[in-house]
Parts: structure tokens; sequence; C-alpha cells
């Protein structure tokens, strides 16, 4: 499954102290083409006559995140990163310098984790990060990912974290403490059956193992565990339970994927506005058409985007159908690892990237991506390695999670993602991997399936033309999406009516969405969208440009005049 890159080597280093600048490329070759050329299937149009070069056409705003901006003019457009980038907000990235700088380094989405912090923190950091969008011009999306119910420590009573050595007796409890009687080396669960549910004899595992525990007694509500491989105890840490080498799954398999806790949260996101909810422990569709039926009636024409993530031995028994319903997945390493075997991991994260990109679905690889980077400067080579391996498995985004939250270097960590992004998307686009890969059908109708081909050809034309941009309108974001779904070597500039389907193509692969009012008049939306762009340098005369639309099945290529 792995694959091997042949790529021109150019030096830009990882670990120079300063960002590491994207790699400036050749001027740009054109192909010559002589005039305007539609290609009509459902209406005809006639050939563009655009305003010419320099007459600025009194029109209303176009609105694009401004570090896209400034990366597309400073390298030209075939090198802008295509592989978008999800910054979890945590105590070391809250203030609003901070959210600023990842914005700057190129955050597209933040993700705020309910499982730690307040409703107040949280809303402090959405509407931070809104603030940030509306006074300096970004378009970062807001996500936020819930709790769920799987077993999970208590908070530590706000200790930062604590050491359990090897042979240590602990407690797991479900009893409630107040601070100050809660007893030394006693730590409580939050799942009320824990204690029925486990045996003398099982492991415990924290996160995953990074510290293990194996059960000696059971009394009443305590279970008495004997340390067996040291480590450090975090807050809120996941826990499961081994029996025979299996996973034991009782009662706990029945817990609801959203808790009564998680739907206060899912009320406070819709209040305020969150783009996507990305939903832990998902283990069927059900309840992501649940939770979309509600959010329909809570608040309807909500664009709000729901994330599957999937982390669970039953997600993977239901992958297709819960990719289906969703509006995208996460690859969520962190806790899928501690439920299946470790070796396990990279295949279904390649699985679910394959899958998802089949059913036009983007798709997050996340958790421990640069895990290191927590405490050092540089990454390890193995997280370069890994890294890379998601972005040329082409992944629509890749996830930060204690890196940006708690860890000491956030911006380093982003640059870094940043750098390896553009690099392995540099060598496939060398390597002309057009892809040939046959995209299964995803459209119910057959005028949905008539812009699906459209898009596929569309993205092929743009390869073997090595056109400088294809430019999609669209109204919801669908047409734009298949395109995405194509992986096509030039970027896909998005022209959207609304800036909530602005921030939610935000997360698609090689998507630059804008937010621009258009009409079904296509070639006024192009001499409009022309001016605009050339008033901004983002375009220049003799650039080609294919253009698609949601108005209109059509394709056509023009050169800008
Ligand atoms: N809002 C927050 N307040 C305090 N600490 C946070 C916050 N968000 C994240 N963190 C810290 O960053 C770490 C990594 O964040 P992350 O979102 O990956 O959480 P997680 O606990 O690993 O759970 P999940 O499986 O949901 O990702 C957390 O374990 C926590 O220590
Ligand atoms: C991101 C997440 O929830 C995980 O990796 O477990
Ligand atoms: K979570
Ligand atoms: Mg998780």
């Amino acid at each position: 499954m792995s694959r091997s890159f042949r790529c021109s080597i150019s030096l830009s280093p990882l670990h120079s102290n300063e960002f590491p600048r994207i790699p400036v490329t050749k001027p740009r070759i054109h192909v010559p083409v002589p005039k305007p050329m539609t290609v009509a299937l459902s209406k005809v149009v006639s050939p563009l006559r655009v305003a010419a070069p320099g007459v600025m056409i009194e029109a209303a705003g176009l609105e694009v995140d401004r570090v896209t901006e400034a990366e597309l003019k400073e390298n030209g457009f075939r090198s802008t990163r295509k592989t978008k980038i999800v910054c979890t907000i945590g105590p070391r990235t809250c203030e609003f310098e901070e959210i600023e700088a990842l914005a700057v380094g190129g955050m597209n989405v933040a993700r705020v984790n309910m499982c730690h912090g307040t409703r107040e923190w949280h809303r402090d950091v959405i509407r931070r990060v809104r603030q940030l969008n509306e006074e300096k011009g970004f378009a970062v999306a807001v996500m936020m990912d819930t709790e769920g119910s799987e077993i999970h420590m208590d908070d530590l009573n706000d200790v930062e974290s604590t050491k359990a050595e090897d042979g240590q007796i602990w407690t797991f409890t479900v009893r409630a403490f107040d601070q100050p009687s809660r007893p030394e080396r006693t730590i409580t669960v939050n799942y009320d059956g824990f204690a029925e549910d486990v045996k003398v004899g099982d492991e415990l595992l924290v996160d995953g193992g990074m510290v293990t525990f194996v059960v000696i007694e059971k009394i009443g509500p305590d279970v008495i565990c004997r340390c067996t491989d040291p480590g450090l105890l975090l807050p809120r840490a996941n826990l499961t339970f081994w029996r025979n080498g299996s996973l034991v799954r009782e009662r706990n398999a029945m817990l609801p994927t959203i808790s009564s806790k998680d739907w206060l949260d899912i009320d406070f996101g819709i209040e305020e506005g969150v783009d996507f909810i990305a939903v832990s422990f998902v283990k069927s569709a059900e309840v992501i058409k649940t939770l979309k039926s509600y959010i329909i009636d809570r608040s309807p024409g909500s664009q709000i985007g729901i994330i599957a993530k999937i982390e669970s031995i039953d997600s993977l028994k239901n992958l297709e159908e819960i990719i289906q319903v969703s509006d995208g997945t996460m690859v969520a390493r962190g806790d899928l690892g501690a439920q299946i075997p470790l070796e396990q991991v990279p295949l279904i994260q390649h699985e679910v990237i394959q899958l998802c990109r089949q059913l036009n679905k983007p798709v997050i690889v996340a958790s421990q991506l640069l895990e290191s980077m927590i405490e050092y400067p540089i990454p390890t080579r193995a997280e370069v390695a890994d890294v890379s391996e998601a972005v040329g498995q082409q992944a629509d985004a890749l996830m930060l999670s204690s890196e940006s939250a708690m860890g000491q270097y956030p911006e380093k960590a982003l640059a870094v993602l940043r750098s390896v992004s553009l690099r392995i998307e540099k060598c496939r686009r060398e390597e002309k991997h057009w892809d040939v890969t046959d995209l299964r059908i995803v459209s119910s109708s057959k005028l949905d399936e008539i812009s699906e081909e459209i898009c596929n050809t569309t993205s092929r034309m743009a390869n073997k033309l090595k056109a400088d941009a294809i430019f999609v309108y669209t109204k919801t974001g669908q047409t734009a999406s298949l395109l995405s779904r194509n992986r096509p070597d030039c970027p896909i500039f998005a022209f959207a009516p609304s800036t909530s389907i602005q921030r939610c193509l935000n997360l698609k692969w090689g998507l630059i969405p804008f937010r621009l009012d258009f009409s079904d008049d296509m070639e006024s939306n192009l001499n409009r969208t022309f001016s605009l762009l050339k008033a901004r340098a983002m375009i220049k005369s003799g650039d080609l440009i294919i253009v698609v639309s949601d108005v209109m099945q059509s394709i056509q290529a023009i050169k800008v005049p």
C-alpha cells in the first residue's frame, strides 16, 4: 500500500528556525488556446467577451482567506498547498494573538475538543476565531469535537499529570470525591458500570497502553490495580480493558454515542454557529442521521457539516454506511489505536482515505502526526515519513492535536505540516500521477451524474492542458467537491455565495474557497471574477482557466484576457 515518490530534491530545511518557506516555482508555461472554447452539454453559451485588462468593474466584493491569497501571489498557482490543516486549540493557543499566529501559518480549520475545558472557554475561542476572520480577513472554519461516552478517567482535580510507578497499587473507582477528600493514588472513572464489568486479571490500558495496570481485587465500587507498565497519567485519559488479549466490550458497548452532555454541547455548537461537528466514537450511520435531523430541526437551513470520527471497532464494521451519511470523516488514530492492534491502524487509514475519495467525502488524518513536537522544536524522521504518507495518500486534511493544544511549538508543528505537504504534493505532480483511479458514480440522478462526469472530464482536461486553475461557481459546494475528488494538478477556485459554504469548503483538498455573489449569467460572472481577481493580482492575462458551474452544465477553457 505504501507508495514511493521520485522527486527532485530542493533544500528548504524543515528545521530552520524560520518558518519553512514555500519553494518558489519556475515560471509557468502556458499552453496557447486560440480562443475561448465552450463545451456546452445542455445549454450553449456565447463565447466570452471580457472587460479590457485593467478595467475595474463595479461589483460586490470577493472574499478569500488572506493567507491563501498571499500564498497564491508569492508562489504561483501550482505550488499552492492542496492539503488542508486542522489545529486543535487548547491552553497553549487560545489567546487572540496565538490563534492569529496559527491562521497566518495556514490553519484552515480550528478544532475545539469538548472533552476538555468549559463551554465558556470554548465560546471565547470560537468568538475569537470569528472575530479574526471578520477583522483580519481569514476564512478559518470552526470544528467542535464531541466528548462521546467512552470510558475515561476524571480530570485529576486539575493536576496536569501524575506518575504511576511500576508495581504501585492504584484504585480506579466509580465513586466521586470532593477535592480535599480524594485519597492518594485514586482515580475516578466516568462509567458507572466499570466496577461490575471488569474482572480480576483484566489488563487496564490508559491511553491505549501509555500506562498499564492489572486488576488484582474488586471491592464494591473500587477496582484495585497494580501498575505493570509505568508512565504519566493525564487528565481524562481514555481507558480500555483487555481480557485474554482481546478488548472487553461489555455493557459499555451499549453506551450512547452522543451522551446527554454531548447533546448540550451540540446545542451550544449550533448556537455558536460552528461549521463542523465531529462526532466521537461513532458506531453506526444511525447516529449521524439522527444528529442531522436534529440540527435541521433546531436550525433550519444550517450548513453545519457532520464529521464521523472513525475510532472504535464498531465503526469499522459499518464504515461505508457511516461515510455515506456523513459530510466527512476523521481517522482518529489515537483512540482507534487503543481498540485495535496498532499495526492495523495504517491499513485502516489507507482504506478510509480511499473510501472517502470514492464516496466524495473529505477525510482528516488525526493524532500523533508530530507528537514529539509537543516537547521538541523539530519532528522525528519517522513523523515526517508518516505525514508524507498521509499527504501522498491524498487525504484532504491533516490534524494537530496536543502539538497545537498544549505543545511548546504549535507554530513550528504547523510549519512542518505545511512544508511536508507542499513537498510531497509537488512530487506527485512531477510524477504526472494523473489519477487513473476509477471513481465510482456517486450521483443518484441522471442530471447529477452529468455534473459528475463534467467534473471528472474537467480535471483530466486541466491536467493535460496544464491549466493554471479551475474555476467553479457553486451554490451548494457539491460541484466544487466533485472536482476536488479528482485531485487535479492545479488549484480549484471555488466561488460560493455564502460565508458558511466558503468555510466548509476549507476542509477539501485543493479547493480555494471564495465568497462571491454570482448570478445565473455565466458571462457576467466571469467578467466580474476576472476583473476582481486581476485587481488583486491573483490572476493575470494569459492564464489558462477551465470553468465549470452548477448553474450550467458546461466546461469552458478560457485564457484570461
Ligand atoms: N480545551 C482544552 N483545555 C485544556 N486542555 C486541552 C484542551 N484541548 C486539548 N487539551 C489538551 O491537549 C491534549 C490533546 O488534545 P486532543 O484534542 O487530541 O484530546 P484527547 O484528550 O487526546 O481526546 P480526543 O480523542 O478527543 O482527541 C488533551 O489530552 C489535553 O491535555
Ligand atoms: C482525534 C481523536 O479523537 C483520536 O485520535 O482519538
Ligand atoms: K473528543
Ligand atoms: Mg478520540
